[in-house]
Formats: C-alpha cells, structure tokens, sequence
C-alpha cells in the first residue's frame, strides 16, 4: 500500500550549467503524494531547467533524482507523470484536430500510436473532458477555442492518463484573471478530492497564497521551501532576497 507520506518527488543536490553559465547550485527539494507546491521565482532564475532535469530531458551535472522513490537512471514509468508546458496554448493550433482527438492522444504514451482506443478508453476521454468543464466543447476543433479553454484542454491531456504528479510550467501566461481563477480551483479540486500531487511554476504570486500548499522559491538556489502560510508570513523579505527588490504583491480576494 502507498504511504500518505510517500515522496514522488525527490531532488538531491543537483548542479547544472549551460555551457559555462550555472543556473542552478546545490538545489535539495522534495514533495511528498499529495501535495501541491507552487514553484515561485523571477525570469531566468532556473524553473523551466529544473523542471527539464525532474523530467529526465535535461542531465545534471552533479546531483539526483528520484521519481517514485526510484532513481531517475532506472524509472521508465513515465505514465505516472503528466506535464503540461508553457507554450501549450500555442502548440500546433493549426491541426484540425478536436478536443476530443487532442485529449485522446494523451493515451498514446501508454497504449502505443496505432493501437486502437477501446470503449473503456473512450468513457475515460470523455470523463476528463467533463472534469476540466469541456463536454460542450469535446467536438470542437481545438484552435475554435480560447486560450483559457485551450489550457483545460491541454491539462485533460496530460490527466487522461492517469497520473499520480502533475507538473505545469506557468499553465495561465496569456489567460485572463477570471479564467486563471477558475483554473487553479480546478487544480485544488483536483489536489484535494482525488489526492494528484501537482508542481505549478508560476508567476503569479498571490495565487500561491490561496491555493497552494507549499511553496519553493528559486533563483539559481533555493531561498525558501516550506509552508505557503510561513512563506506569505515572510514574502517580502523572501522574495526581495531572491528577486534582488522589492515586489508587489497581488492578492487574491474571494
Ligand atoms: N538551452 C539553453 N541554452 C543556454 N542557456 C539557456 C538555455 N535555456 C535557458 N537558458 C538560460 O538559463 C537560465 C535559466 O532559464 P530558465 O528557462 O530555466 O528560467 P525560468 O526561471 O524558467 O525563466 P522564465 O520565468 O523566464 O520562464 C536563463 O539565464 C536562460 O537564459
């Protein structure tokens, strides 16, 4: 049986370099099943790379990672991580493709490209596409949409096949507030009932005060990884340390 406090995720003192320029030094972070950790810092300071190295797209120079308390060499599982990335909402929208195709392909990495998706496979499609709000818009070609629309679509995608993590890479950029709202109470919902662990890079900083559990500020190192309570207690001060000024912060009413 899983543990409650099993880690998903684990890196152990990763390095990394393009070329000669460092981006990230001595980073140690981990998440445990079940959590939802927004990962905050400015332009350039290393998020996209860090997310690349969990992923296995990018080495490390130095350091480990662990997916499912399995070292990265060895894991193979990848149907247990969904990732959606920052240019989602751009991505070949000029395939005549509907939302429904675009979501089914998501079953491809585990059913293999030509195999033919069953009834079973059909009722998942189409559940996921009721989760994220799209049923009336299943037959719809995909560019037919709007960005907020396009994004859902994007993360049905990366849920119909199941999995346990859910990494974002700055899922809102380019979506208005009201849709970037409705957004992350999907990504609690899917957090809290249905106990996904979700890694959210993300911009916006207020956000992580209302919705996210745990927060991990980057640039180059790790200046905070801990409560989202301890972190808006001291953002100011984390965030003009590793921003290098002072920040507005944005706050989310409800
Ligand atoms: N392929 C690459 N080759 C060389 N340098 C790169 C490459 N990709 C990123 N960089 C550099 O590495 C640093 C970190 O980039 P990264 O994209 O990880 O930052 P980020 O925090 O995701 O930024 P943003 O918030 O702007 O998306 C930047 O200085 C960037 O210019």
């Amino acid at each position: 049986m899983k543990s409650f406090m099993e880690t998903v995720l684990e890196l152990k003192d990763i390095q990394f370099s393009y070329e000669n320029q460092t981006v990230l030094e001595a980073i140690n972070l981990s998440l445990k099943r079940g959590e939802f950790l927004g990962l905050v810092g400015p332009n350039g300071s290393g998020k996209s790379t860090l997310l690349k190295i969990a992923l296995g797209s990018l080495r490390p120079d130095r350091g480990e990672v662990c997916l499912f308390g399995q070292s990265l060499r060895q894991f193979r599982d990848w149907s247990r991580l969904g990732y959606v990335s920052q240019k989602a909402t751009s991505f070949n929208l000029g395939f005549p493709a509907t939302v429904w195709e675009v979501v089914a392909s998501g079953l491809y990495g585990k059913l293999g490209l030509f195999r033919r998706l069953n009834k079973k496979h059909g009722r998942l499609v189409d559940e996921v596409i009721e989760k994220v709000g799209l049923t009336a818009y299943a037959r719809r070609n995909i560019g037919r949409l709007s960005g907020g629309q396009q994004q859902r679509a994007f993360i049905a995608r990366a849920l119909v096949s199941e999995p346990e993590l859910l990494i974002l890479d700055e899922p809102t950029v380019g979506v208005d507030a009201h849709s970037a709202e409705q957004f992350y109470q999907l990504l609690s919902h899917l957090n809290r009932e249905q106990g996904l662990s979700l890694i959210l890079v993300t911009h916006d900083v207020g956000a992580v005060t209302t919705y996210i559990d745990r927060v991990a500020c980057l640039n180059r190192c790790i200046h905070f990884h801990g409560d989202s309570a301890a972190f808006v207690a001291q953002q100011q001060a984390i965030l003009s340390t590793a921003y290098g000024h002072e920040v507005q912060v944005v706050g989310h009413d409800h």
